[in-house]
């Protein structure tokens, strides 16, 4: 860089702390210490200063920032801030500070779900409304990768929803569909190996995973719940297995947690003879946490997943996992367990009938 552009630089760099002093919002703690840190960069160049102690919270937040530059040049620092200052005026004079409404960004690569994040929260949305959120072999496979992404991503936490009327209404019955007799083997073995990996990421997912009911659920969706910490749903929610009546048997580890989460006798009821429960009586069993009236559910879940989210990250993980930990090993025991019982009964007359029947609109749930 050049002495002119340096001057300028170093103009532009006094200019910005005059209009700093203009702006009218407060930017918030996290921009403040962003602005801190790179003033102290631009002006003394890298952290030399000893770290304060653990309970000095203020001065040890101001050194972790001013650290974290590293060996930032003061030049990129001068530049850095004098960029800052210029978004945070432009984004005042459009009427709204960058913390106070942070952009909702759209990941790229998926067909049959939806994923954002905004607000720390990386939300995953079941979106084939058409098919009331039927869950077809490419579904199964994107919320896998949507999962995997979500675990890595700076989210705090993560959400499961579905678009329009329903959750969603389990598996896609397609994907037993045109399957000819001599691949039927072939699509029950596949088919186990996918349900195994799907249900295993979300054993493994590492952060609090909520799952917010916007309408009925059906099927694997609802022995799912058991996987997430947090269950909310809408008053016009309904929660219904019917493994029996489609010739299945229970996954999602439900044959497992559904007992522990319910007793027994409840369980059966749901697991055996097919029971759909309405919010409240899922609530009073233990599956969801909270019910809501439908026309204040989005508003309600999300400002209190809002200030979840703003909890400490780490914490948040750490205790997931922790509280996971003591069940991991059994869960992944259970998934296997329960994908090798499906394997043989996606072969049975009494699921391949229940199919045809669906198929034929002799039977709906
Ligand atoms: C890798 C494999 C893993 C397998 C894991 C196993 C999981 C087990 C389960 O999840 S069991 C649960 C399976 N789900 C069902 O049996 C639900 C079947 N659907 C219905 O009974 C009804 O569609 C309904 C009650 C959900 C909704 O009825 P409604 O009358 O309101 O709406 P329509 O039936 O007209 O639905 C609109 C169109 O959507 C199609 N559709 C809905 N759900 C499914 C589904 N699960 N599978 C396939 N198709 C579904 C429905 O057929 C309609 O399509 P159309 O417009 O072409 O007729």
């Amino acid at each position: 860089m050049t002495t002119a552009t340096m001057q300028v630089s170093q103009k532009d760099f006094e200019k910005a702390q005059e209009q700093l002093k203009l702006l009218k919002k407060d930017p918030g703690n996290e921009t403040k210490l962003k602005l801190y840190a790179l003033f102290k960069q631009a002006t003394e160049g890298p952290c030399n200063s000893p770290k304060p102690g653990m309970l000095d919270f203020v001065k040890k937040a101001k050194w972790d920032a001013w650290n974290s530059l590293g060996n930032l040049s003061q030049d990129n620092a001068r530049q850095k801030y004098t960029e800052l200052v210029s978004s945070l005026i432009s984004a005042e004079s459009a009427g709204q500070t960058k913390d106070a409404s942070p952009e909702e960004s759209r990941h790229g690569g998926y067909e049959t779900i939806i994923v954002t994040t905004k607000n720390n929260i990386t939300k995953i949305m079941f979106n084939r409304p058409e098919r009331k959120n039927a869950i077809n072999h490419q579904m199964y496979r994107e919320i896998i990768k949507a999962l995997h992404e979500a675990g890595k991503d700076d989210s705090t936490i993560a959400v499961i929803t579905g678009n329009g009327e329903y959750y969603t209404s389990g598996n896609d019955l397609n994907n037993f569909a045109n399957v000819k007799p001599n691949e039927m083997e072939k699509m029950a073995k596949d088919g186990a190996v996918l349900l195994k990996e799907f249900v295993s990421s979300f054993i493994d997912f590492p952060k609090p995973l909520i799952a917010v009911v916007n309408g009925p659920a059906i099927g694997i969706s609802v022995t799912l719940l058991g996987l997430c910490d947090i269950v909310y749903a809408s008053d016009r929610a309904t929660f219904h297995t019917p493994f029996s009546q489609l010739g299945q048997s229970p996954e999602g580890c439900s044959s497992y947690l559904f007992p522990k989460i319910m007793g027994l006798a409840k369980a059966n009821e749901m697991l055996l003879f097919n029971k759909k429960l309405t919010a409240a009586q899922a609530c009073a069993w233990g599956l969801v946490t909270e019910v809501f009236p439908d026309g204040t559910f989005q508003k309600e879940v999300w400002e209190r997943l809002k200030a979840y989210a703003s909890l400490p990250k780490n914490s948040l993980a750490v205790s997931k996992q922790l509280l996971r930990s003591m069940e991991k090993e059994k869960l992944h025991a259970v998934n296997s367990k329960e994908c090798e019982v499906l394997k043989e009964r996606w072969l049975s007359d009494e699921c391949l009938n229940a199919i045809v029947s669906f198929f034929q609109r002799k039977s709906k749930l």
